[in-house]
């Protein structure tokens, strides 16, 4: 369902479950910050909301979205990690840069939790313009940032 038709922050807490036993590690691109940090502060606090301790979240900070695989690998091999969420804004300019960014970044974190077999949730918006990505990020539609941290949980506990 297109984002424009859904509030992306809209779930049912009753299917959420507590997280106050785990670990959580959360890597965010610098690239277009006014956006990323928005969408981390919506990834922290949903999981502290659901029991996560603040010394259990464990958050990195890379130059840019195409860092992030790299960046989730090195928390995601880590025995004391359950979930990683990979948090950036990828926004389009003028040339095809933001084509081969986006697949890469979307194919690589997708390799990560697949190579080792943990949660690694894709937190990164890809739009057109900066108007959609703040949007987005607390926006009229949501903060993907939550929806990245409700999705890392109901992983942790499928
Ligand atoms: N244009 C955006 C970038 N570009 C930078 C790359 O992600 C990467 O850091 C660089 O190519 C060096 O490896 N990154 C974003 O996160 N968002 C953009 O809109
Ligand atoms: C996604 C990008 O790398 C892009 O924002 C860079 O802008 P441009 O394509 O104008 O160089």
């Amino acid at each position: 369902m297109a984002t424009h038709l859904k509030n992306l922050s809209e779930y049912s807490p009753v299917n959420v479950a507590d997280v106050s036993h785990k670990r959580f590690g959360i890597v965010v691109a610098e690239w277009n910050s006014e956006v990323t940090e928005a969408l981390l502060s919506g990834a922290t606090k949903t999981l502290q909301n659901y029991g996560a301790k603040t010394e259990n979240i464990v958050i990195k900070r890379v130059a840019g979205s195409f860092e992030l695989p790299l960046a989730s690998q090195w928390l995601a091999q880590r025995a004391d990690i359950d979930a990683v969420i990979a948090i950036g804004c990828i926004i389009q300019g003028e040339t095809r840069h933001f084509d081969f960014i986006a697949q890469a970044v979307a194919e690589g974190i997708m390799q990560v939790g697949l190579k080792h077999n943990k949660p690694v949730i894709f937190g990164v918006l890809t739009t057109n313009n900066l108007e959609q990505a703040l949007e987005r990020a607390g926006g009229k539609h949501g903060n993907k940032g939550e929806e990245a941290a409700i999705t890392a949980i109901k992983m942790i506990h499928f």
